[in-house]
């Protein structure tokens, strides 16, 4: 499955551009590793953009959509790791991630196999920003069913 497992990484990717899981400071402060300070009582919001779309990662055109990149590292796509905060990470990691994306597949198998999917104008939707969260697009899509063989 390392096409559907890479396909679906890589659209997490693209809708995952904050991850609203406040966190705050419980000690005085807490120092980063690069210096910034973050007094007690803070409250802080991961801006996940800049990992999910790190072009040390991903190369210099990380925003664009390739479904198919993560194929030859056949991985996972409810594996976290420093450039894939979708689920988030560390101790906290979702732990319903492994059944998001089981659900997932499923759901993109009957579809593949039984609709040809596809926009009006056959270009893909940009995706809808409201500040910094993502929001399905607005555009319909047209499902159509695929002929028995
Ligand atoms: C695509 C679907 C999902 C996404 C994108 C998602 C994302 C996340 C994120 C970003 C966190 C915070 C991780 C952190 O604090 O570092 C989280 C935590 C959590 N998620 Fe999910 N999640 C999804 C589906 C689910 C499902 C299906 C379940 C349960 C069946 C679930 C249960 C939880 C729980 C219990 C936590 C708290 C874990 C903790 O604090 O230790 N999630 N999820």
């Amino acid at each position: 499955m390392s096409k559907l497992d890479s396909f679906i990484r890589e659209s997490l990717r693209h809708t995952g551009d904050m991850i609203i899981v406040p966190r705050a400071v419980t000690t005085d402060h807490y120092t980063f590793s690069n210096g910034y300070t973050v007094p007690k009582g803070r409250h802080v919001y991961d801006f996940s953009e800049d990992c999910l779309f790190s072009e040390s990662q991903y190369g210099p055109d990380s925003k664009s959509f390739k479904p198919f990149q993560f194929v030859s590292q056949n991985v996972s796509a409810s594996k976290v790791d420093r450039t894939y905060v979708i689920f988030g990470g560390g101790r906290h990691a979702c732990p319903g991630r492994f059944y998001a994306v089981l659900v997932l597949k499923l759901f993109l198998y009957h579809v593949i196999l039984k609709y040809h999917v596809r926009t009006e104008n056959g270009n893909t939707p940009k995706k809808l920003m409201v500040g910094p969260f993502v929001f399905p697009s607005k555009e319909s899509l047209i499902f159509e069913r695929r002929k028995e063989t």
